[in-house]
């Protein structure tokens, strides 16, 4: 067995969140070693997105503690920003930057391409697209955007919320395969997803919020 498999890359203790009188996160715990995949499932409303931004520290828990690779993260840290890529719903672009753009800046922010900008491009199906700017791209090219501006950087854990959104058939395939390429490389994913064929494809663990 490998090395990795030693080793919880997140951590989730006693999570609380909650707006107002709505308790959204209710102690909610669990842990994600490296090169696994944990699938957080529940209806809509349930509190999946909310769990993943305080995951990667986009909204602050009211109570609990997320560690990072055994350590208390924060945003703000260099480190924890290495470690950690995320495609949540609601990433911004930069409106001027075309799409090749965007993926070089981000690997030159994070000490040069883990992945070459362009097969990484072409990976995603976005050869045709790579000098369109952020606005003029369908939703699904966006999605795709945000999906490949993960894999130009360093990371060990990997969040994505709906990852499988507005992709195609053939889309949803790759994700299939790439994220079980991610696992075996040692990178623990933390997703959430709707899709019952693309959870049955790629979860380790599964959990279960809001039932
Ligand atoms: N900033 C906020 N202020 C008030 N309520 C919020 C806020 N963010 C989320 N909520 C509420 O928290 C609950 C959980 O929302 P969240 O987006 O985490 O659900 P979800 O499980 O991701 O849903 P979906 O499956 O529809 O994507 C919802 O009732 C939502 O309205």
């Amino acid at each position: 067995m490998a090395e990795w498999y030693l080793v919880d890359a997140l951590t989730v203790r006693g999570l609380c969140r909650r707006f107002g009188n709505l308790v959204v996160l209710d102690d909610v715990s669990f842990t994600v070693p490296a090169g696994r995949i944990a699938v957080v499932v529940g209806p809509n409303g349930s509190g999946k997105t909310t769990l993943l931004r305080c995951v990667v520290g986009a909204d602050r828990p009211d109570d609990g503690e997320v560690l990072v690779d055994g350590r208390r993260a924060y945003e703000t840290d260099a480190w924890v920003r290495s470690f950690v890529a995320a495609a949540l719903d609601d990433i911004d672009f930069f409106p001027d930057l075309s799409v090749v753009e965007h993926l070089e800046l981000l690997a030159y922010a994070h000490g040069g391409p883990v992945e070459p900008v362009a097969e990484v491009l072409t990976e995603l199906g976005l050869d045709r697209a790579r000098d369109q700017l952020p606005a003029t791209l369908s939703s699904g090219q966006r999605r795709r955007l945000a999906l490949a501006s993960c894999f130009v950087r360093p990371r060990r854990l990997l969040v994505l919320d709906e990852p499988e959104q507005r992709l195609d058939v053939r889309g949803r395939a790759w994700l299939a395969d790439r994220l079980r390429d991610e696992r075996a490389t040692g990178t623990a994913v933390l997703m959430a997803s709707h899709d019952a064929e693309l959870i049955d494809a790629v979860a380790d663990s599964r959990i279960e919020i809001g039932g």
